[in-house]
């Protein structure tokens, strides 16, 4: 399957377990892999029968903004449905970093894949 892609997604929310975390914005970077057939767009060359990633963008931004949870596990989880409800996209794979959270490591994360290709 085809796949849209959003690389390095840089986002700001409230995310971490301990008491210090909840109370500052830390930065998430965000790759995304999103399946679509891209041949009717590429038709048409029409930008309504493919995923838009400007408008996924903006809404991870606004979903980062609006959201606050303790784990990136929960943070993906919670992203994943919600692009998956809202954009209709079949599979997708999610890798969410935290850089920094470990200062020996360029970052920290998970990475995910739900939906069927
Ligand atoms: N698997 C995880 N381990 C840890 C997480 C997490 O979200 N998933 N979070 C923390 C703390 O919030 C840490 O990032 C603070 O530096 C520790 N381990």
């Amino acid at each position: 399957m085809d796949r849209v892609l959003i690389e390095s997604l840089a986002v700001d929310t409230v995310i971490g377990v301990y008491e210090w975390e909840r109370h500052i914005q830390q930065r998430l970077v965000l790759d995304l892999e999103l399946a679509t057939d891209i041949r009717p767009a590429a038709r048409d060359d029409d930008l309504t029968l493919t995923l838009d990633y400007a408008a996924i963008s903006e809404r991870i931004v606004d979903f980062a903004d609006k959201h606050s949870f303790g784990l990136v596990e929960t943070f993906a989880e919670r992203l994943a449905a919600m692009l998956r409800e809202e954009f209709a996209i079949a599979w997708l794979r999610l890798t969410v970093r935290k850089p920094g959270a470990v200062p020996a490591a360029a970052a920290v994360g998970v990475c995910i894949e739900r939906g069927e290709c």
